[in-house]
């Protein structure tokens, strides 16, 4: 089959990946600190390069200089983090879809806009390549209303489209079916723990509640997100003299781990915290707490959980923090094995790290190859 192209674009970093989707990963790539001087290429078989990068345009070219000649491609493949209630499914995008993707920006600012810089940079370069966006909400879609409802007045969630629409949806959607594989289990709660971090409640193979909500700043602590407040918090930040757009850049761009321990990645944390750092301990500390406030949460929702599921950057590598989770969940039936834990530090496939009555398991995560697959079946449709 001809290669898919998947971009999955974050608020700093470009991940990109050029897929066979009958037998595998033919080249890849990222794109780090896009925006500074030195934003820095990592790409497979290549000396690592760095340039200034002062935004998504820059990045994106930069790939395309590296990818070369991106001849007879089926698709590019794109994750949309924002697909409102209106992409629940793969969909090729044309000037419609642009336009209804740019429309949801507000509500995912720090990833709807370089998402488009994506479309709009690939559809330039190979307009007659067809392109697919492959949203992080659709896997949430199943979410049922007693979850995705905020109590407001009803007229006001219909006219302005508040709910809960749910996040990292491809991830979850792949380390379902992963962890289905590896355990028969289809009863999950998923802990993903990337630069954004979200948890899942999946009942039957289905999504039915998780911690994003409107957008992705609700629910767990996350790199530069501070996840669940008080919603009187904005207003008494305003009402003190500061301006909303301020209060949003706060909120999602300088809270989370950067607000708390000065630094939004978490290898840099734990480095501090273990050279000593209070304030680095204690955002650790928090960063757990409230995974465990869901985990506890979601127990509750889904009727005989088979797994405890830990997957993405931190999920997959920070084995301390995934201890810091479960340490006191033996009553609940999770209990880690120390060793298997210890041991799990990017696996490449799924294990055990905890075979109390709910198992806990790491499984690694593959947005792109998931994006790949859907993003073929789309255009072969
Ligand atoms: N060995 C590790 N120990 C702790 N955290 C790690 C490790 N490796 C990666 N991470 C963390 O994972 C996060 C990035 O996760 P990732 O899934 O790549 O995020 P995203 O796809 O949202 O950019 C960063 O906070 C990074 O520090
Ligand atoms: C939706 C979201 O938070 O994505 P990421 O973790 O890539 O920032
Ligand atoms: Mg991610």
């Amino acid at each position: 089959m001809k290669p898919v192209l998947v971009i999955n674009s974050g608020s700093s970093s470009l991940k990109y990946q050029l897929i066979d989707v009958g037998s595998g990963v033919l080249a890849k790539g990222l794109i780090e600190e896009i925006g500074s001087d030195a934003a820095r290429l990592r790409h497979s078989g290549r000396e690592p390069d760095t340039r200034p990068a002062k935004d998504h345009d820059a990045a994106l070219a930069w790939m395309l200089q590296v990818l070369g000649g991106l001849d007879g491609l089926l698709a590019v493949g794109h994750r949309v983090v924002h697909g409102g209630t209106r992409y629940t499914a793969p969909t090729v995008i044309d000037a419609a879809v642009e336009a209804g993707i740019e429309e949801l920006s507000p509500l995912a600012p720090l990833h709807n806009p370089v998402n488009l810089a994506g479309i709009r940079a690939l559809r330039t370069q190979l307009p007659d390549v067809p392109q697919v966006a492959v949203f992080d909400t659709a896997f949430h879609a199943t979410i049922p209303a007693v979850a995705a409802t905020y109590a407001l007045p009803l007229d006001v969630a219909a006219e302005y489209g508040v709910r809960r629409y749910g996040f990292h949806g491809t991830s979850c959607q792949y380390v379902t079916r992963r962890t289905g594989e590896y355990l028969g289990a289809e009863n999950l709660i998923i802990c993903h723990l990337g630069n954004g971090a979200s948890a899942t409640a999946v009942s039957g193979g289905r999504s039915v509640d998780t911690s994003m909500g409107l957008s992705p700043l609700e629910g767990l602590v996350m790199g530069t997100r501070s996840g669940d407040l008080d919603p009187a918090l904005p207003f008494h930040l305003i009402r003190a003299g500061l301006d909303p757009a301020e209060v949003e850049t706060i909120l999602t761009s300088r809270s989370g781990l950067r607000g708390l321990a000065g630094a939004s990645d978490m290898r840099e944390v734990r480095a501090k915290a273990d050279a000593g750092d209070a304030a680095a301990r204690l955002a650790r500390e928090i960063y757990a707490y409230r995974i465990r406030k869901y985990v506890g949460a979601y127990l509750a929702v889904v009727p005989g959980v088979q797994a405890l599921v830990f997957t993405a950057g931190v999920g997959e590598n920070d084995a301390p923090l995934r201890a810091e989770v479960c340490g006191s969940l033996a009553h609940l039936g999770i209990e880690l094995d120390d060793d298997a834990n210890r041991a799990a530090v990017g696996p490449s496939e799924p294990v055990t790290i905890g075979s109390g009555a709910v198992p806990v398991v790491v499984v690694p995560t593959d947005e792109e190859s998931e994006i790949a697959a859907q993003a073929a079946a789309a255009v072969l449709s």
